[in-house]
């Protein structure tokens, strides 16, 4: 059976900008962008999930809101359960630390950064589409 695994990522705003991350040179996925997040562990809720991913990978702190968007994607290796759910920043700043970069980016500059297949529907949204 194929490997089923639950992704949560954050679309924060602020200023009319969201923020994305790029995946580490030695990730998978390697230096895409991507709204930040991880993998939910067992046991764990999604927002449990979004604030000690987001807490790891760049030392910040967030509310997390309601779900924006919910997708499944099936990569060669396994299929994620992908939820996206809005944040709101409340405790900095932005650390790279397991993040290799970050930016913060008006809707209409998504399309000159490069994202994994499953965020399609997450950047249509976005754009109103
Ligand atoms: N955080 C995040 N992950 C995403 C997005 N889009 C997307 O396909 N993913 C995928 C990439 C990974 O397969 C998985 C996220 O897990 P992760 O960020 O903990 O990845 P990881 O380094 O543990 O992955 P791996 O190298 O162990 O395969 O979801 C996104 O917008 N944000």
């Amino acid at each position: 059976m194929r490997r089923k695994i639950r992704v949560v990522g954050a679309m924060i705003e602020q200023d009319a900008r969201y923020l994305i991350t790029q995946r580490p040179p030695t990730a998978s996925l390697p230096l895409l962008w991507e709204f930040p997040g991880g993998r939910v562990e067992a046991g764990e809720t999604d927002p449990a999930a979004l604030a000690r991913e987001l807490a790891e990978e760049m030392g910040i702190g967030v509310e997390v809101g309601g779900r924006v968007i919910h997708v499944e994607h099936a990569y060669e290796a396994y299929d994620i359960d992908f939820c996206v759910y809005r944040c709101r920043l409340v405790r900095g700043p932005i650390q790279h630390i397991r993040v290799h970069d970050h930016r913060w980016v008006r809707p209409d500059e998504l399309d000159q950064y490069e994202f994994p297949p499953a965020d399609e529907k997450s950047i249509a949204k976005l754009l109103g589409l």
